[in-house]
């Protein structure tokens, strides 16, 4: 493996987020005898509670439409309701090639299948944010994720390790590089028309979405408890919008709803795009970054990559004036600082949101 130094960004990145290691769930959940309850004892939540509900859809936006002079005042008004009173919603008719979407589901999927070894080589890059394994463990004790991850820094271009991404399978870095780079146009029209429902100059948001941290998530099914451990606990992501793609459509992903969750059913065609922390606060909460996690199932595994749009480290998110003329209700933070806390064991229960609110 290289050893150059990565770039002073890349190292920043990392210092935000560090994380002790643990054993891949993957490797444990493929060994039936070590499946035991001391090994699981970490893995097992007492408070996933069960008030699931399964009817409600989440709204389905059209970009298209948005383009189109004849619908986009309606569409308009539903991308606003979906930012206001859901926090998420369906982009379809996104305009992503088929190809390279599919291109990105097969090789996630082949990724996860190499040798742990393989999978982990890729990851020991000194100095950066690209890992394999869990984020966020911050604490010994800490309850763990029913899940592997895979992250790297995609955008901005002098920013990431593309010297480290992974070369297995054999067109990996072209189906990441591709599926990044149309993630960008689309977070770019997406912003355009969340600036024009806020009344905004769009300029004020160009700087918020430069950097793109993509993280390939693997939730391997558990045969003996899939109900009692979570794929990921609940929480909302620090960033400015995240985009999921689901890569094999099995179920899993819940979004907290008037105090229940809300199981959000796979749709093929469609990214999940949601409203993160900092879009929250630069709107003074009229947009709302919305809790959620993720469950598992017995017998499949669930597979997806989320993209998180972010400002740059250096940047600054503060509540728009603007925007409202209501009282300002979060400070002027700063996106490292933020980042910092996000990812820090000082939440103490709290949301790292919270931290952002004024009193
Ligand atoms: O994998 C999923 O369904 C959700 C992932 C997620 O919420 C995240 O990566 O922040
Ligand atoms: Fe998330």
């Amino acid at each position: 493996m290289e050893t150059e130094v990565p770039s002073s960004t890349g190292s920043r990145w990392s210092r935000v987020a560090s994380s002790l290691p643990v054993r891949n769930v993957q490797d444990l959940a493929a060994c039936p005898e070590e499946m035991t309850a001391q090994n699981l004892e970490r893995y097992i939540r007492p408070d996933i509670g069960v008030l699931v509900e399964k009817s409600s859809e989440v709204p389905v936006i059209d970009l298209g439409k948005l383009f189109n002079p004849r619908f986009v005042e309606e569409e308009a008004a539903r991308l606003r309701f979906a930012c206001e009173d859901w926090g998420f919603f369906q982009l379809v008719n996104h305009g992503i090639a088929d190809e390279i979407i599919t291109n990105i589901r097969s090789d996630i999927q082949s990724f996860f299948q190499l040798p742990l070894e393989v999978k982990c080589a890729y990851a020991q890059v000194p100095g950066s944010l690209q890992g394999y394994g869990q984020s966020f463990v911050v604490s010994e004790g800490q309850k763990l994720d029913w899940c592997d991850r895979f992250s790297i820094i995609a955008q901005p271009p002098q920013a990431r390790d593309m010297k480290y991404w992974p070369t297995q399978p054999r067109t990996f870095r072209k189906s990441i590089n591709d599926y990044s780079s149309e993630l960008m146009k689309i977070i770019g029209s997406v912003v355009h028309f969340i600036a024009k429902a806020l009344n905004i100059d769009l300029k004020l948001m160009d700087d918020k979405y430069v950097s793109q941290v993509l993280r390939m998530n693997y939730y391997p099914p558990c045969m003996t408890m899939a109900e009692k451990v979570l794929g990921l606990s609940p929480h909302s992501d620090a960033s400015f919008l995240t985009i999921l793609l689901e890569i094999n459509s099995v179920e899993g992903l819940q979004i907290k709803r008037h105090n229940a969750w809300i199981t959000v059913k796979p749709n093929p065609k469609a990214l999940l795009v949601n409203v993160g922390d900092f879009l929250e606060i630069m709107s003074n909460g009229k947009y709302k970054s919305v809790e959620h996690r993720v469950t598992i199932n017995a017998n499949q595994e669930r597979l997806t990559i989320s993209a998180f749009h972010f400002p740059s480290l250096d940047g600054v998110v503060a509540p728009m004036t603007t925007i409202t003329e209501e009282r300002i209700l979060y400070k002027t933070m700063g996106v490292e600082e933020y980042l910092k806390i996000f990812m820090s064991n000082k939440l103490e229960g709290k949301s790292a949101l919270d931290h952002a609110k004024l009193s």
